[in-house]
């Protein structure tokens, strides 16, 4: 039998307790899978001391992440401690310079560093994995980079913050408030350390950007991903999107135009009866669409012990057969700089104003979306007992450039206030 492939694995939280309970108890079993042992050399977290109930006494400890990755018994370094630079980064640099493979869930390194860290990787000849960063145990990096391969993919979308969903599914099926939704999946332990990576869209816009890179070979570029967290939509736009047949979904899109590459992670309306509308809880969802396969949908959890850890055994495993793949599924020098471009294809919006209930007021609004170009498709005004009323419009399809025009000119109307919150409607 080959020797065996040695781990060692910094962070024992959630994901990184996950991976070591599936080695203790699967341990016959990959090892059939793979024809290789898969053994734990040694580990690194914070705290030694901390119960992790799971034993750690059969590894080696080290303090340092860093030490960690560069041990000499060490042919496999497994990231699991998060957070886009400090340890987290340093560590797995030093592994890879040092030769060393990496096995990473760690979608903010990825999403900030991926290209510099492929080309560090294929320099030293090591493989830098990451299927657990994206949609947790759905193996969608996996579909992209080897199952669909033969295809140009003409666009990946998908709902892949669990947090979000958890919160615009309570919202819609128990009637919260954002904050009280908030303040449930905060007790539930769902929320990020900086809930606002995912209330703000910011996690799941990394794991759009990953996504991208490899479905169109271009280089990493979170920063282009046009972003727009769930924290402006109301109850109100919830039970409105209901009543037309939509519900509401942090959704990301990206697809290579002729203008370039366009990412948005932004709330959008969705067909009730679409899977994405009828996607709930923390699940996730990615939609892949080929030229030859057509469209792909892929669900299952997106966080979590098991199905988190379940991604990076599959990355390890693929490592103890033999499979070396570069980073985003072609060379790290052969990958293209994408021009960011903004999504100009026309859609129908939702659009949400709080409009002074006075004569002529509602002609005015009417006048600024008309003069704009922007067609009403629906406008519903509900019962109010103070003097602003809620307002809803659903235009026909409308460029989003123009609708811009209309949102500021409705702004700076006497009889509007505040910002209108609009959302596109897509249809899936
Ligand atoms: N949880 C999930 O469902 C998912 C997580 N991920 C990603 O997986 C990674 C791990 O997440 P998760 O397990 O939830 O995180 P946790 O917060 O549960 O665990 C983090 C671990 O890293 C250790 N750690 C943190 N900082 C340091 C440091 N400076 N030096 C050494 N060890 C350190 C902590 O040590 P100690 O325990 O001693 O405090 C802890 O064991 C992150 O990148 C996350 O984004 C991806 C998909 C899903
Ligand atoms: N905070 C993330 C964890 C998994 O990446 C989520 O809610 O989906």
């Amino acid at each position: 039998m080959t020797e065996p492939l040695r781990l060692g694995i910094a962070g024992l939280g959630t994901v990184g307790v996950g991976v070591v309970r599936i080695l203790r108890q699967k341990a016959a079993l990959i090892t059939e899978r793979t024809g290789r042992e898969i053994a734990i050399s040694a580990v690194s977290a914070r705290s030694r001391g901390k119960d992790r109930g799971v034993s750690i006494a059969d590894y080696a400890w080290e303090d340092d992440p860093v030490a960690l990755a560069t041990r000499d018994d060490v042919d496999v370094f497994v990231e699991l401690m998060g957070g886009e630079d400090g340890p987290a980064k340093a560590a797995t640099e030093a592994a890879l310079a040092a030769g060393k493979d990496v096995v990473t869930a760690n979608k903010a390194l990825l999403a900030h560093h991926g290209q510099p860290l492929a080309e560090v990787a294929e320099a030293a000849g090591a493989v830098l994995r990451f299927e657990a960063a994206v949609a947790g145990g759905i193996p969608v990096i996996k579909a992209l980079t080897e199952g669909l391969a033969g295809n140009d993919i003409t666009r990946v979308m998908g709902v892949m913050n669990g947090t979000c969903n958890y919160i615009l599914t309570r919202m819609e099926d128990a009637g919260l408030t954002y904050d009280e939704a908030f303040a449930e999946a905060d007790g539930l332990g769902y929320l990020e350390a900086d809930p606002n990576l995912d209330v703000g869209g910011i996690d799941a816009g990394h794991k759009l950007a990953l996504l991208a890179a490899i479905a169109y070979g271009t280089r990493v570029a979170f920063d282009a991903v046009e972003l727009q967290g769930i924290g402006s939509v109301t109850i109100e736009d919830i039970r409105a999107a209901a009543d037309m047949g939509y519900k509401i979904k942090l959704l990301g899109v990206c697809q290579m135009t002729g203008r370039g590459l366009e990412q948005r992670m932004t709330p959008c309306l969705v067909p009730a009866a679409s899977p994405l509308g009828q996607l709930t809880g923390g699940t996730n969802m990615v939609v892949i669409e080929g030229d030859h396969v057509g469209q792909i949908v892929l669900r299952g959890a997106g966080a979590g012990e098991g199905p988190t850890a379940s991604a990076v055994l599959s990355d390890i495993v693929d490592i103890a057969r033999g499979t070396r793949l570069p980073t985003f599924g072609k060379p790290a020098a052969a990958l293209t700089q994408a021009t960011p471009a903004k999504s100009v294809a026309p859609a129908p919006f939702y659009v949400r104003l709080a409009l002074h209930d006075k004569p002529g007021a509602l002609a005015k609004v009417a006048t600024a979306l008309g003069e704009a170009g922007v067609s009403i498709d629906r406008m519903r005004q509900y019962g109010h007992e103070d003097p602003v009323a809620p307002v809803l419009i659903v235009t026909h399809k409308a460029a989003p450039d123009a609708l811009e025009k209309a949102l500021s000119a409705m702004a700076a109307l006497d009889v509007v206030d505040g910002m209108p919150v609009a959302l596109r409607i897509e249809t899936v």
